[in-house]
């Protein structure tokens, strides 16, 4: 495990303690890490240990079962959205070869009357690990409650209301994704775990990959390791935010590549949380982010509209 972080650090801990000093602090580093890097480590995000080892635990018990088994969870209809989507579908916008992975995607259950319920699908339940859905359950409810405070406080450091972000994200169509990605047979070619991209959401949220292989691209074109401490977890911009901040907050390139040959048997698993906002939030670059030095770099579009265009590109939508 890291000892050290490679990417700014912050303490959730800072903004939701009531102090207006440190909450102010709080919501500058934010917003100068996402200026500058992108990719924050934050501490005190409120998922226990314990919830993070059981989503670990059921993932990987899932991803023991037989093909056959966890191909009865992929719905083509579903364009990746719920269920299982097996190795070699998923590719980065731009390349051709696959990423060398297998996940799961565990969505929005909408527990009021909001009519938007009508447009999300139904999780897939697994019927073998029946801890599954209560588990991923639990934990998207809680990254949607971190994701909300780190929201809040990005729109304060854009001078927008506090709550800018609250009302547009409740229900919000965000996946919980748990990747797998295999131990590796043979030379893979030009093929890697996850080819670099940059995420389609508002930011990601990951907790504790179970190995090394996550890099970002620096200003200067190097591929930099991203390491966090067991307490931390990752959290990113996403394109939709940079397209809302007209390219004020980053969404950086990243990648996940393969591990050296002597680890090839081995495994890797991550679950990181795609925090998206209903499909009739408007991304049209804010006005605070738009004057004459920076005019708009991108045409008005919903959030429903972009994502649309997005799993497209990426194979999973025909
Ligand atoms: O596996 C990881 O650590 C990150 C995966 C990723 O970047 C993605 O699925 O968008
Ligand atoms: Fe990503």
């Amino acid at each position: 495990m890291a000892t050290v972080n490679t990417i700014p650090s912050v303490d959730l801990a800072d903004f939701t303690s009531g102090d207006p000093a440190r909450k102010a602090a709080f919501v500058q580093q934010l917003g100068k890490a996402y200026e500058d890097v992108g990719f924050v480590a934050v501490r005190n995000h409120g998922i226990s240990d314990e919830l993070i080892a059981d989503l670990y635990r059921y993932v990987q018990e899932f991803f023991k079962l037989p093909s056959d088994t966890k191909r009865s969870y992929e719905i083509p209809e579903l364009a990746g959205q719920r269920g299982y989507t097996s190795f070699g579908k998923e590719h980065a916008k731009g390349f051709d070869a696959p990423d060398l992975k297998e996940f799961f995607q565990f969505g929005q259950s909408v527990e009021d009357n909001d009519p938007v319920k009508a447009e999300y699908p139904d999780n897939v339940q697994v019927k073998e690990v029946p801890a599954f859905t209560p588990t991923f359950f639990k934990a998207y409810r809680g990254f949607e409650k971190a994701g909300r405070a780190l929201l809040q406080a990005i729109a304060l450091y854009l001078g927008l209301d506090e709550h800018y972000f609250d009302g547009r994200i409740h229900n919000g169509n965000s996946i919980l994704r748990a990747i797998h990605y295999p131990p590796i047979t043979q030379e893979p070619e030009s093929a890697i775990r996850a080819e670099q991209h940059e995420d389609i959401n508002l930011i990601t949220l990951l907790v504790g990959a179970s190995a090394d292989g996550l890099q970002i691209l620096d200003k200067q074109g190097n591929w930099v390791p991203v390491t966090s401490l067991p307490e931390q977890i990752v959290v990113n911009v996403g394109d939709m935010l940079q397209r809302l901040t007209n390219n004020r907050l980053k969404s950086t390139t990243h990648r996940v590549v393969n591990p050296p040959r002597e680890l090839w048997g081995t495994s890797r698993f991550s679950i990181p949380f795609f925090l998206h906002p209903k499909s009739d939030m408007d991304l049209t670059c804010l006005s605070s982010c738009v004057n004459e030095k920076h005019p708009a770099e991108y045409a008005p579009i919903t959030a429903g509209a972009y994502l649309d265009e997005r799993l497209r590109e990426i194979g999973l939508k025909k």
